[in-house]
């Protein structure tokens, strides 16, 4: 067993949970669970009283983040401590945020005002494209912007910009991640070449569908009559490989930097989210970071116990490590943050799929929990039905804006009670004392009604966060998304996990490459399992 598994508190909190009682009993005794267990921070509030926790619950769950050192963690990451000991970086995204007056360090340089000059760098360009300034070849102002990435290069900038819809100030943005030309060649349909702009984002500049990616986009912009001196007019970079960029053609000043110090996944604050800038301006992406820096100066401040990353961090760890929950749902109640459950589940799965310890040590507890999700009320009418009945407990977050940005007829008001509707009935589930009693009028004889109520019973108990927000605006997206990726940080801290390296998904880019050269080489693959070479050899033959 580790250390951690044998801890006083980790065993208190194994007998503790298994006595609570049912969360409808805990309602019933206590009026005042709402006001007890409700926090209000940087625009957000968290309604956390439907979890299965009472004062003991949680005071254990504190004692176990203290004996974590989780707030002197907190304070390391933020000052730049080589916390990502796997690649020897230091996790500084929240340095992004920051303000002008700030001093960060990393390996003894402070970085504000780098961060301050890529501010300005993007500033300017977003002014210059927006007021049409910036021209494409043929003198025209960019109506699109096509963004490629993947992973933390992409869906970041995507989810936001989708996220703030309201807020865009003219120009078109189009995403392409995936490597399948079905992506690039439906995006490219319709455009116009003369008043397109290509934003290239890779920080390592060397990701194989990006590159992919970027050199068709480049063939189809010179197919479309430009030249290869018109490139640099229409493809800018945001990279921390300047040198490869400009070998791509790309002018030197239209290079955005990147840091090391950055992980994908936590990007967004950066030049990546340059396409968020132009799309809804930089007024609005300031607004943003000034969201996510609030709930940075919350994290850092707030006693443990009133702390939201806090909460819903250690939350997420009763479950997974107490209750056996093996995965979490996002559930957005808003059109706008459909999206949101895949970037948190890029964050929280990327970060948390770990099972050795910093120091090599294999797990003997779970770590992180499958992340998915969808929108609010489309899920109540599919996989909700799991969540009541199913056999899985799958803690769940509701996520609703009080003011719709849409404000039409009944639509919110039906939006929100089918919200709190869905909270409610988790909590306290139905009795087949109840499930029996709603058919006393049915003219069923008495052992149909039994057989069906029993299929009716619903066992209640299961737990779900609620956050609220007045309405979605780039500040209080910011402070949202700034949340999740301290909600991961708490969890990693205790689990004694790097939530920062990859070294999964790497593994899955070196193995592509290595099948890309079979599948182009002279002869039929035999080297690999024989699965792998079939496959192989099938793919060459083009058919089955
Ligand atoms: O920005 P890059 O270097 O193209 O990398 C893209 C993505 O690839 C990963 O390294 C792994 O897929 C992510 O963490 C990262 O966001």
């Amino acid at each position: 067993m580790t250390q951690l598994t044998q801890s006083a508190t980790w065993q208190q909190l194994a007998t503790h949970t298994a006595a609570l009682p049912h969360m409808r009993e805990l309602f019933e005794k206590n009026d005042q669970r709402f006001n007890a267990m409700h926090l209000k921070s940087c625009g957000l509030l968290l309604d956390y009283s439907k979890n299965r926790v009472n004062e003991e619950t949680l005071a254990l769950l504190f004692k176990l983040a203290n004996e974590a050192q989780l707030t002197d963690k907190i304070a390391g990451m933020f000052s730049g401590d080589i916390i990502n000991n796997t690649e020897q970086r230091a996790v500084l995204h929240t340095a992004l945020r920051s303000k002008a007056s700030q001093t960060i360090n990393a390996e003894g340089q402070n970085i504000v005002p780098e961060v301050q000059q890529t501010l300005a760098k993007m500033a300017e360009f977003v002014e210059q494209v927006q007021s049409g300034q910036w021209t494409g070849y043929t003198g025209k102002a960019i109506t699109d912007i096509v963004s490629i990435g993947i992973g933390g290069s992409f869906l970041g900038p995507k989810i936001v910009t989708q996220a703030l819809r309201p807020y865009w100030k003219g120009l078109n943005c189009h995403f392409v991640a995936n490597v399948d030309a079905t992506s690039i060649c439906e995006k490219l349909k319709g455009l116009n070449a003369e008043t397109t702009l290509f934003v290239m984002s890779s920080k390592s500049f060397g990701t194989q569908e990006t590159l992919t990616n970027t050199l068709s986009a480049k063939e189809w912009f010179l197919a479309q009559g430009a030249s290869q001196q018109d490139v640099a007019q229409h493809f800018v970079a945001v990279t921390s490989n300047v040198a490869k960029a400009t070998e791509f053609g790309m002018d030197a000043n239209n290079i955005f930097p990147m840091w090391d110090w950055v992980g994908g996944r936590y990007s967004l604050w950066s030049a990546i989210g340059l396409p968020i800038a132009l799309v809804i301006g930089m007024d609005n992406f300031k607004e943003l970071l000034s969201g996510a820096f609030d709930m940075d100066q919350h994290f850092q401040q707030a006693p443990l116990e009133h702390n939201m990353p806090v909460i819903m961090g250690m939350l997420s760890v009763l479950y997974s490590n107490f209750h056996g929950a093996q995965s979490h749902v996002i559930l957005t109640y808003d059109h706008y943050l459909r999206g949101l459950p895949a970037y948190f589940q890029q964050l929280d799965m990327e970060s948390n799929g770990k099972s050795v310890t910093l120091n090599g040590t294999a797990v003997d507890y779970s770590t992180g929990p499958v992340i998915w999700g969808g929108e609010g009320t489309n899920g109540q009418h599919a996989y909700h039905q799991l969540l009541h009945q199913g056999t899985a407990l799958i803690p769940a977050d509701f996520i609703l804006p009080l003011q719709s940005h849409n404000p039409l007829g009944e639509h919110h008001n039906q939006l929100a009670s089918n919200c709190f509707g869905q909270t409610q009935a988790l909590m306290q589930g139905r009795t087949y004392e109840e499930a029996l009693a709603e058919m006393s009028s049915s003219k069923l004889d008495d052992a149909q009604k039994q057989l069906i109520a029993k299929h009716k019973v619903m066992t209640g108990n299961k737990p779900s966060n609620t956050l609220l927000m007045d309405k979605l605006t780039p500040p209080t997206l910011g402070a949202l998304i700034a949340l999740y990726e301290h909600r991961t940080f708490v969890q990693g801290i205790i689990w004694q996990i790097n939530s920062f390296d990859q070294w999964g998904v790497e593994l899955g880019k070196v193995l592509g490459n290595d099948v890309l050269d079979r599948i182009g080489a002279e002869n039929d693959a035999q080297a690999l399992d024989c699965s792998s070479n079939s496959l192989i050899n099938l793919y060459r033959q083009g058919q089955i």
